[in-house]
């Protein structure tokens, strides 16, 4: 008996053609779009714009951070749980990430890198700024396309104004013999959107609405586009995120990088295109935010949908 393929996600490639809004690759590229994300909750994105040169560089930037004494490296702090440095916790002992707040602009790359390196590193910030600004492009074609698709392009212009990315530049060092490869314990992001891009070491899986774990290729060019939990929240639940994890094996240690969009100083709101009799509202608006707060309070983090726990009607 042979045995079945390993399952994958939908690859989706974006290029110079189906990158122009009038263009019929356009639309269908939105159609594949939305099916992946309905059924999926993400899809692994082949994007053209995005050179072997970017990958090399961010990554090596990624590398000469992490390299920094843990002591300078936990003065990247937050006011929002999560955002800053996470690192040393006893349920993911392989895990390290430094997040960069307001990634796509100067000013949070600068605030940043003088943090970081207060004799300046003029390479680290045009690197993490040039990264951050192509894959939140990569990010609003796709929330373009899924929002011309439901018919709720106002909704997403008004958010739109009020997104702010978050980068995560994220480690894992490799399992010691009495520890489990678990990298990263399986959840749903808090985020928005969120875009996920790996180096060489596989590792990262997404669980299927069959309840089977898809392992995602590393490829320089690919990034699995996944909704979070706000976005579940906006689709009146038309799209759900997708529970993942990160597993270590082998002798490797694994660099990663998340760019997660979030929604500053307005509320989030299903948009009324998308309740109807056979779509009842399932959310109250809330704030992005708060949220975020709510899932680290002992109710938020107990909960199987937090967003649910949160504003759901
Ligand atoms: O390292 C990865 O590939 C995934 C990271 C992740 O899921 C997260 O930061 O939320
Ligand atoms: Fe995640």
């Amino acid at each position: 008996m042979g045995s079945l393929p390993n399952p994958t996600l939908p690859m989706i490639q974006f290029s110079d053609q189906n990158l122009q809004p009038d263009s019929n690759c356009w639309s269908s590229t939105a159609k594949d779009v939305v099916r992946a994300l309905e059924n999926y909750g993400c899809f692994v994105a082949i994007y053209d714009k995005f050179s072997l040169d970017m990958h090399e560089n961010i990554f090596r930037a990624s590398e000469e951070l992490f390299d920094l004494p843990t002591d300078v490296k936990i003065q990247n702090v937050s006011d929002t749980p999560s955002h800053g440095y996470v690192g040393q916790e006893p349920i993911i002992p392989l895990y390290e990430g430094l997040g960069i707040e307001n990634a796509t602009t100067r000013e949070g790359v600068e605030k940043f890198t003088n943090l970081l390196w207060p004799s300046g590193n003029d390479r680290f910030c045009e690197i993490a700024l040039e990264y951050s600004k192509i894959v939140a492009e990569l990010d609003q074609v796709v929330m373009r396309m899924l929002s011309e698709n439901y018919g709720i392009a106002e909704s997403y212009k008004a958010l739109f104004g009020s997104t702010s990315y978050l980068l995560r530049m994220i480690k894992y060092r490799t399992a010691e013999k009495h520890e489990s490869g678990m990298g990263i314990i399986p959840h749903t992001d808090k985020s928005f959107m969120s875009i996920l891009h790996q180096r060489r070491v596989k590792g990262l899986e997404i669980k299927t609405k069959d309840d089977s774990w898809i392992v995602v290729d590393p490829l320089p060019s690919s990034f699995v586009v996944m909704a979070g939990d706000a976005c579940m929240a906006w689709t009146n639940g038309r799209i759900e995120p997708p529970k993942h994890r990160v597993i270590m094996e082998g002798s490797e240690e694994r660099y990663s990088l998340g760019l997660f969009s979030f929604i500053k100083d307005q509320k989030i709101q299903v948009p009324e295109e998308l309740v109807d009799d056979d779509h009842p509202l399932q959310f109250k608006p809330f704030d992005h935010y708060k949220f975020i707060h709510f899932y680290y309070t002992d109710e938020g983090k107990r909960s199987t949908c937090p967003i649910k726990a949160y504003c759901g009607v």
